[in-house]
């Protein structure tokens, strides 16, 4: 197949070969993003021993900074290196930042004296604060590339598949998420050292630096068959003269006896290429609609706090296996591998069969209106659980009364997050006398259980010892939260897949990478938006929290759906292809009017007052 430029790509089922290679590759890189994220709070907490306040603030703030470097990855590949070799680069970048924190988790390096934990824990610390920078670089300057990346590998003929290719894309990021935070926290969990055994995070963090490796030569592997648009200098730099002269030059001219122009930009006509103006009007005609977005990640990314939060008061006894509250995470990439094939076979073409036009901006305002419904749910859950508890704890709390007249120790067996976890051991020590008992929990419940002073070595503990209930377990069920993760899930399918995609489609050809960073961007602003309202509105009921949240977006969804009315949908190539035809008449143009400007500077600067003259020359022009 021919494909735009004249390039010839091989094509399996009417795709082009070469968006495999791409699609594996986001696979590999989000497999090792989101792997290397599901450990990193822990390893703070237990291996450089912060308290929660600090690893919680590093944690968030290195989340934002992965998706506000995107534009300077977009920059540099559309101004400079071209998106493949910015991707080639910074994949590198990544996963030296990713072997960095693997080898900053090995406590063995620094465990001089060999007692299981770091001597010089300044070491562990640089070498991961210089390892999490190098994976926001990487991470966020290669993720605006890939995307457009993969929709450059598309003719203008193949709309239909460009879409699915982005349906796909989406399905990757999650099967890749999803694996990888159910796999790193087994890692973790692992005992590894070569003196003393403690918690794996290095393997933890190696397997992630491992995939990125592999995305990193699966790239490679097809780089034969991609197409690779040419970058056009300097284009950011260009964009941003352009813009400037538009402003000072409608500055100087404010006065009313100008003619007005029909855009503002239209200003930088007197110096510039009517086709970078028209390019310009395109991306902030899009940028301008992406105002109101980041409220849409406010709500999602607290799926990750304030939702598992809430988890943690629920009962999570499913039968055959406990779920831990952090775990109800993997129920979005779970639904999102379900939802994107249902919504792109079933719902979508029977929309269309309904003879209804769901246009991409129709369709982010529901899926805004869908996360909205999901905060309403999760604020209805709350209630039903302020109703049944009152204490707000999941992990079980036990305490002991001895009634010996000795010292006992108890130690309890470890809880391994995917084994069924109600039954708890308890191991009982006090000089010769050695034995264990198990009880099982439920979630939330708190007991105390005696030591009588008759029980001697050769007891039987398990019959010997009696506990009461302090506290109930948790009554309300965690599968009550699957409905907030439906609707926020479907949302995040309308929203963010379609968001995708429109993206790329409404992007001028060299500014494609740059407007998948500013989509990427409204996903940093909503992260920040959530650590500042967590700090300012600290409202006495969550579940008001949850209403405010829900009443907020709701509010943003009514405005960006009337700012998506007046929105008119372009094909960027047709309004190029006219600019480009007419580009010997634009050149004459332009070297005319810069003529004409100067004459008018040279002109203002003899005599100010004679403005009649300009205005003439202006109307003309
Ligand atoms: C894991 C999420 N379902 C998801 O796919 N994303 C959250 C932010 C954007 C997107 C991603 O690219 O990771």
């Amino acid at each position: 197949m021919v494909n735009k430029s004249g390039f010839n790509s091989k094509e399996v089922c009417g795709y082009p070969l070469s968006i495999f290679f791409i699609v594996v590759n986001e696979f590999c890189e989000r497999f090792s993003y989101y792997g290397m994220r599901a450990v990193l709070v822990l390893y703070f907490k237990y291996f450089l021993r912060w308290d929660d306040d600090l690893a919680t603030s590093i944690y968030h703030t290195f989340v934002a900074l992965c998706y506000l470097t995107p534009i300077l990855g977009a920059i540099v590949a559309d101004s400079w290196l071209g998106k493949f070799k910015t991707i080639i680069y910074l994949s590198i970048v990544y996963a030296i930042g990713q072997v960095a924190m693997a080898v900053s988790a090995i406590h063995d390096i620094t465990d001089t004296d060999r007692d299981g934990t770091p001597n010089n824990m300044t070491f562990h610390v640089v070498l991961s604060m210089v390892g999490l920078f190098l994976i926001a670089l990487g991470t966020g300057g290669i993720k605006p590339c890939v995307a457009a990346f993969g929709g450059d590998q598309f003719g203008d003929h193949q709309e239909r598949q460009r879409r699915t290719f982005f349906s796909v894309f989406y399905l990757c990021i999650n099967g890749g998420s999803l694996l990888s935070t159910i796999i790193t926290p087994i890692l973790r969990a692992q005992n590894c050292g070569i003196y003393s055994k403690q918690k794996c995070y290095s393997l933890a963090f190696g397997v992630p630096a491992a995939l990125m490796v592999v995305a990193l030569v699966v790239f490679i592997v097809g780089s034969g068959m991609y197409y690779k648009a040419k970058p056009e200098g300097n284009i950011m730099g260009d964009v941003c003269k352009c813009i400037g002269f538009a402003i000072s030059n409608r500055y100087k001219h404010r006065s009313k006896q100008y003619p007005s122009r029909e855009h503002w930009m239209d200003w930088a006509e007197d110096k510039y290429d009517k086709l970078l103006i028209a390019q310009i009007k395109m991306v902030l005609k899009v940028l301008f609609l992406y105002i109101p977005l980041p409220m849409f990640w406010t709500l999602f990314d607290q799926k990750g706090s304030r939702w598992t939060l809430q988890a943690t008061t629920m009962d999570g006894n499913f039968g055959a296996i406990v779920i831990q509250p952090d775990q109800m995470q993997t129920v979005n990439p779970i639904l999102i591998l379900t939802l994107v094939p249902i919504m792109d076979s079933v719902i979508y073409p029977l929309i269309k069969k309904c003879g209804l036009n769901f246009t991409p901006l129709k369709r982010m305002t529901v899926g805004m209106f869908l996360a909205a419904l999901a905060f309403v749910c999760a604020a209805v859950v709350q209630i039903e659980i302020d109703v049944s508890r009152k204490h707000l704890t999941y992990f079980n709390l036990t305490q002991f009364v001895n009634g010996m007249n000795k010292p006992v120790n108890v130690s309890t067996s470890e809880i391994f997050p995917f084994l069924i976890i109600i039954r708890a051991t308890f191991f009982l020590q006090s000089g010769q006398l050695s034995c264990a008992f198990s009880r099982d929990f439920g979630f939330g419940s708190s007991y105390t259980f005696f030591i009588p002073s008759t029980l001697s070595l050769g007891s039987n503990c398990q019959e010997s010892i009696t506990g009461a209930e302090d506290i109930k377990p948790n009554s309300v069920h965690m599968a009550l939260q699957v409905p907030q993760y439906f609707f926020i899930t479907a949302g995040e399918v309308m929203f963010s897949v379609t968001g995708l995609e429109f993206s790329y489609s409404q992007a001028p050809s060299n500014m494609k990478a740059v407007l998948q960073a500013g989509w990427l961007l409204t996903v940093a602003i909503g992260n920040f938006i959530v650590l500042i309202v967590a700090e300012v509105a600290k409202l006495p009921k969550q579940w008001t929290e949850y209403v405010l949240f829900a009443s907020l977006l709701l509010c943003v969804c009514i405005i960006f759906s009337i700012m998506a009315y007046f929105y008119t949908y372009i094909d960027p190539t047709e309004i190029e292809a006219k600019f480009r035809r007419n580009v010997g008449d634009d050149d004459d143009d332009k070297n005319d009017k810069q003529r004409k400007l100067e004459m008018e500077m040279m002109k203002r600067d003899l005599d100010r007052s004679d403005d009649e003259h300009y205005k003439g020359k202006q109307t003309k022009m």
